[in-house]
């Protein structure tokens, strides 16, 4: 639109120093103007705000776009900042991660002070217009709380125990594709992209345990209808608006209803919905079926609704199970991903564990029960040192520091972390600082673990600091009130999975020089897993 010549001039004449002259000036004098203004209000903020004395780049103290740029290597980042600048660095104006093994208990506790911050708040749906929590990003505790009860018992490790049928259905097929494709054939064993498959494995897995059926992806060799792509992209956007929270607001949820931001993840709701219709039709016309299956958690979620219909309806069913498939799936798979890639990565590794498996003497062509795969701990130790050194998820676990302030340990000199601030561990540093695991941390060595169990054994001092240990790799899940929910059927599926690939295949990588490649999006997920299996003689 042309702006009439007067009513310019009578504009730019107001700018001091731009004369009433052109369009063009007046044009310059607003932005300098806006830039002036949001300049200054970015120096008075930083120069005002109480975390100026902690340490940290300068850009970070002044906008959060600093740490939305490394988003993609931010555990990489927060190593070399903390490596400069000591356990606490300011990377956002209202942001500190901390280096302080000793505070997770503090700030991830049950004691419903220590708030999620915003950077949960977007990966939530927007139902009638209204941002509406699920589960995972509910930042008031009372609501968590009342939102948790009903489903909580579900994840107990007795009531996983009983979807064991489930994993094992799902293991079967994993193997069964994994033989046909790649063993078999009259050229020998074929290149297998393991972390491919593992992907395909955790998401026919995540289905099963929750509607007790796969979709499909092992059968298909492929992410047939987009969902696994979808998901990884709305995560990776979860991870960029959760640290610039307005953005979504104009991306997502603005109250035009316009979505340029994620792309939809409306198949797994409605997945989800025919799921549950399809069940509930199902309950209606025959009970005693409905009674005899194998329970999932869509069946646990419908018992939860009947228990107390107060809290869980049928839209809340959806929420649980959507969540599920978003928190568990490609969780479960970087994990079992890395595992198998560290182990042989280091061939001895694989060795060791294979001869352990292959002890107990299960048949290799069945998936291997947990409570023998359970037993075997030199597993366990493989699967720790994982998860110390690959912690699946890359990013801080923000909270809000309450009324009273955070106090720092060891005499700090920076002493007090003030209240509203947001502060965070990330389980990649916490897995690699010196002072838990010495000189050796970033050194991939299961035996660690059985040393470190002995010691226990003979010393307090080493029993303290093997306690101090376990609860820094069991942080991989969060603690606190917030823990992961999935954790122990995570665990279950790993030594379920890793057992029954060492009892069943000989493995080896197929380019064993290489490096994997590993990225952050919220989740680290390593790429690169390439080996060649052969059943064993
Ligand atoms: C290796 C696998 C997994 C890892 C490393 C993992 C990690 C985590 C972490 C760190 C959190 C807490 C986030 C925070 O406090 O900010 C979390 C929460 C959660 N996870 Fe997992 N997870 C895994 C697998 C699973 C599985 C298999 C499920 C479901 C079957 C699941 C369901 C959940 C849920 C529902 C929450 C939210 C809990 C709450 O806020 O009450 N996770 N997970």
């Amino acid at each position: 639109m042309d702006w009439p010549r007067a009513r310019l001039d009578h504009l730019s004449s107001l700018v001091p120093g731009v004369g009433p002259n052109t369009a063009a000036d007046l044009a310059v004098a607003v932005v300098t103007a806006v830039f002036v203004a949001v300049s200054g209000w970015f120096v008075v903020a930083w120069a005002t705000s109480p975390l100026r004395k902690f340490p940290g780049p300068l850009l970070a103290g002044w906008t959060n776009l600093w740490r939305v740029a490394q988003s993609s290597r931010c555990h990489l980042k927060a190593m070399e900042l903390h490596e400069k600048y000591g356990p606490v660095v300011r990377v956002g104006p209202n942001l500190l991660i901390l280096d302080y093994p000793e505070l997770v208990r503090t700030i991830y506790g049950t004691d419903e002070k220590w708030c999620k911050t915003e950077f949960y708040k977007n990966s939530s749906a927007v139902i009638d217009g209204k941002i509406t929590f699920n589960l995972f990003s509910e930042p008031d505790a009372a609501e968590h709380t009342r939102k948790k009860r009903p489903v909580a018992k579900y994840f107990t490790m007795s009531a996983v125990l009983r979807l064991e049928p489930h994993i094992d259905s799902t293991i079967a097929e994993f193997i069964a594709q994994l033989d046909e494709r790649f063993v078999k054939g009259p050229s020998g064993p074929k290149e297998c992209d393991l972390g491919r498959w593992v992907t395909y494995f955790a998401w026919d897995l995540s289905s099963s345990n929750i509607f007790s059926k796969n979709v499909g992806y092992l059968d298909q060799g492929r992410d047939f209808d987009g969902a696994i792509e979808t998901t990884r992209k709305v995560i990776a956007y979860f991870q960029i608006v959760g640290q610039m929270p307005w953005l979504d607001y104009v991306l997502d949820k603005n109250p035009l209803g316009l979505k340029l931001g994620p792309p939809g993840f409306s198949l797994a709701g409605q997945r989800a919905a025919e799921a549950l219709a399809a069940r509930l039709q199902t309950q209606k016309l025959d009970p005693a079926a409905a009674a005899a299956a194998t329970p999932d958690f869509l069946q646990h979620f419908i018992e939860a609704s009947a228990l107390h219909p107060d809290v869980v309806g049928h839209a809340d069913i959806i929420s649980y199970t959507m969540l599920l498939i978003l928190a568990g799936a490609d969780t479960s798979a970087n994990l079992l991903a890395a595992a198998m890639y560290m182990a042989l990565k280091h061939g001895h590794v694989w060795a060791r564990l294979a001869a352990d498996v292959r002890a107990l003497a299960c048949d290799p062509a069945l998936p291997v029960p947990y409570a023998a795969a359970r037993t075997l701990p030199y597993l366990d130790a493989v699967l720790r040192e994982t998860m110390r050194l690959h912690p699946v998820v890359g990013m801080p676990l923000e909270r809000r520091v309450p009324a009273g302030g955070l106090a720092l340990p060891n005499a700090d000199p920076l002493k007090m972390i003030p209240p509203g601030t947001a502060v965070g561990v990330n389980a990649y540093v916490l897995g690699r600082n010196p002072s838990l695991w010495g000189a050796d941390a970033d050194v991939f060595r299961p035996e660690r673990w059985l040393d470190a169990e002995a010691a226990a054994k003979e010393s307090e001092d080493a029993r303290a600091r093997l306690l101090r240990q376990l609860a820094a790799v069991d942080f991989v899940f969060g603690a606190g009130a917030r823990i992961c929910l999935g954790k122990h059927l995570a665990l279950v599926e790993m030594f379920k999975v890793l057992a029954t690939l060492a009892n069943r295949y000989d493995v080896e990588l197929a380019f064993p020089e290489r490096e994997w490649k590993v990225r952050n999006f919220w989740l680290l997920k390593g790429e690169g897993l390439v080996v060649r299996l052969r059943v064993r003689e």
